[in-house]
């Protein structure tokens, strides 16, 4: 604990006195201990010890030579007002003539002092003396502002302001902290808190500390609580910064000197660390593989020091998780993989093929698909298969955004570009996406004047924030998706056809699940897990044949009614089975698919008298990678045949189809 002495002219004022104490106890905690002398009162030789000493006056440095002992310790004691107090002398208009009063004559000049100096100088401002109270000049004023010294105010006076008792200055406060080699960070925190209540003369050194203060905070909070190890060296390798993770690795003490990083580890790993490049397979410490990088700090073309960032395969993880969480936090991260699209058909696995492809690299796509065929999910796929996975992936639908706020959405905008706009400007979604990917959804919707600013962006890779004329680079992979047929509203004017070409770098097209039925059941019975197995044959037939305009979408809704309610949706029951227009030629996935393309293979290969042995249709179901085996193929046709769909001769007969086979074939 470090000792203050403060030293006045006299005891005077005790009340003063005691809110200094407060004061200085208030900020720097324990840290420190008070003592108060009057100079009036000392004995004769008699000597202050003490760390520091504050002084309330510089005319007091003279008396008090002889009697203290580090005489260049000495802070002078300058005082300022509460902010609040000050607002309200400003409101006070121009030219007029306020006293000044305090408990002596010097005290009011002082005080007087510093509200010119806090810059009141509109007001006339004329220091009062409470000796000479009676003097008939002071008649004429009707205002006055004292600190506290209510007491002293003439009857006179019509308006009191009583600004409180004066505050320690933080100029006053910095000066004894460095007196005192306090450690900033112990006291920071309550020194932030005072000064920010206080009005401070030299706004600029204050303004300073105070920024300082933010970036040592975040310094603490991002670099020394940062799980990975973090050390910084001289030249010659002595640290001079550890974080709190490299001094656990290393047993460091938290206020340990500069000590040479040669100490801390076995020489031949300092050896290494020397080097120009670090071991690609890192230096083993204490049983952990760490990867270390090292990097210069230079100062023009000199080696001032190193900055030795260590990380061991946990601590990369657990930052990707942290990272994660937080763009997750603000919801800016894509949910699905690949593995979530659920599909059998080759024309999804094609597109999946293609989206696995372009997902490496940076180029733009464009990915065309009816209304609810997973066009979303196929760019959440795309984004978290890329190397930007770990970085933000920000998704707009442009069609539900009304045009004007869709600008500032993307592009953001600067403080006060127009009505409206947040004090502190916004920062568009492009920016957000930095690093990442954004999705541009329904991007067939956008205005003309949008896909003139999308287009410099497709081309400049640069994006500039509405009322700013400063050009931003951006590096964000751009996913877009429409479900409109782009070029034909390139063909009827409505979509500008350079944009066009811009964003159909790669293009994927979903096709609409009628085109892929296949895909049906497997989806269904993923969306109803074991209640896929209430479903009876015609269900299942009714599913695969319905045309699902809404695509995946409905065939969701569909799944929770029938979760629900144990039936498929009478709109469902109701439609008449349309018969399909698609050449199918993809693998069924389940026995009802199976099932027709026995039926179709039967149809095609039996002629009017001869009918198809098992093993030639179980030899065109291998040609189209359909496996059932031998015994499983005998009672699907045993059930076709129950069903009249089929009939089974006997010997060269084979197998041919009925004519309501032929039926079920045509309305399939
Ligand atoms: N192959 C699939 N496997 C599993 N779920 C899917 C599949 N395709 C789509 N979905 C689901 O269907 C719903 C609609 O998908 P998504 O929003 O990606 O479609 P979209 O084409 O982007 O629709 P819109 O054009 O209306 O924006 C989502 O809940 C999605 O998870």
């Amino acid at each position: 604990m470090k000792k203050v002495a403060v030293i006045y002219k006299n005891s005077d004022n005790q009340e003063v006195i005691k809110y200094l104490k407060n004061n200085l106890e208030k900020i720097f905690e324990n840290y420190i201990i008070v003592e108060n002398h009057y100079l009036d009162e000392l004995p004769s030789n008699f000597k202050i010890h003490a760390d520091a000493y504050i002084i309330t006056d510089e005319t007091m440095l003279y008396p008090l030579k002889e009697r203290i002992t580090n005489y260049n310790n000495i802070v002078t004691m300058y005082r300022s007002i509460k902010k609040q107090k000050l607002y309200e002398i400003s409101n006070i208009p121009s030219n007029t003539n306020v006293l000044i009063i305090n408990d002596t004559y010097e005290t009011s000049v002082q005080t007087l002092c510093s509200l010119y100096e806090l810059g009141m100088g509109h007001i006339n401002l004329v220091p009062f003396d409470p000796s000479d109270a009676d003097n008939p000049q002071y008649k004429d004023f009707k205002i006055c502002i004292t600190p506290n010294e209510v007491h002293l105010v003439p009857e006179y006076i019509q308006k009191t302001i009583n600004i409180g008792y004066r505050e320690i200055s933080f100029e006053t406060l910095m000066r004894l902290m460095i007196r005192l080699e306090l450690d900033f960070e112990l006291t920071n925190r309550n020194l932030v808190r005072h000064i920010k209540s206080i009005a401070e003369p030299n706004i600029y050194i204050y303004n300073n500390y105070l920024n300082n203060f933010v970036k040592n905070y975040v310094f603490d909070s991002v670099i020394n609580d940062s799980p990975t190890a973090l050390i910084i060296t001289n030249e010659k390798y002595h640290i001079l910064f550890s974080n709190n993770k490299a001094k656990e690795m290393f047993n460091l003490k938290s206020k340990s000197a500069v000590i040479p990083l040669s100490n801390i580890m076995e020489s031949d790993k300092f050896a290494e660390i020397q080097e120009e490049t670090m071991p690609k397979d890192g230096i083993i410490f204490n049983g952990i593989q760490y990867f270390i990088e090292k990097k210069p700090i230079m100062l023009i073309d000199e080696i001032m020091g190193y900055h030795i960032i260590l990380q061991n395969e946990k601590d990369i993880r657990d930052i990707e998780i942290n990272a994660k969480k937080m763009l997750e936090k603000k919801g800016l991260v894509a949910k699905y993989n690949f593995s979530d699209i659920i599909h059998v058909s080759r024309k999804m696995k094609e597109c999946i093929n293609t989206a696995k492809t372009v997902a490496l690299t940076d180029h733009t796509v464009l990915i065309t698909g009816e209304s609810g065929t997973g066009k979303e999910l196929m760019a959440q796929s795309i984004h978290n298969y890329s190397d930007r996975k770990n970085m933000s992936f920000v998704a707009i639908n442009c069609a539900a955004i009304p045009e004007s706020l869709l600008e500032s959405e993307l592009f953001g905008y600067e403080s006060g570009s127009f009505t409206g706009a947040k004090r502190n400007g916004k920062l568009g979604l492009f920016e957000q996406a930095n690093g990442g990917s954004i999705f541009l959804d329904e991007i067939g919707d956008i205005s003309p004047n949008l896909q003139s600013r999308l287009l410099r962006v497709l081309q400049e890779r640069q994006i500039m924030r509405i009322g700013s004329n400063r050009m931003i680079s951006i590096d964000t992979r751009i996913l877009a998706a429409t479900n409109k047929d782009l070029l034909s509203e390139v063909e009827k004017g409505n979509f500008r056809r350079d944009l066009f070409y811009r964003l159909n770098v790669i293009s994927i097209c979903i096709e609409p699940l009628r085109n892929r039925r296949e895909d049906i059941l497997p989806l269904i019975s993923s969306f109803l897990g074991a209640k896929y197995n209430h479903l009876n044959d015609s269900n299942k037939n009714l599913l695969y044949t319905y045309s699902w305009p809404g695509n995946i979408r409905e065939l969701e809704n569909t799944a929770i009614h029938y979760n629900t309610l144990s039936t498929l949706p009478k709109y469902l029951l109701n439609t008449p089975i349309t018969p399909l227009t698609i050449n199918n030629t993809d693998k069924p996935a389940d026995s009802v698919c199976i099932e027709m393309e026995i039926l179709k293979i039967i149809m095609e290969n039996s002629q009017c008298f001869h009918g198809i042995g098992r093993l030639q249709i179980n030899n065109y179901l291998k040609s189209l990678q359909i496996k059932i085996g031998d015994a499983n193929l005998r009672n699907i046709l045993q059930n076709l045949q129950e069903r009249d769909l089929i009939t089974i001769g006997k010997g060269r007969n084979g197998t041919k189809i009925t004519k309501l086979g032929i039926q079920k074939i045509k309305y399939f």
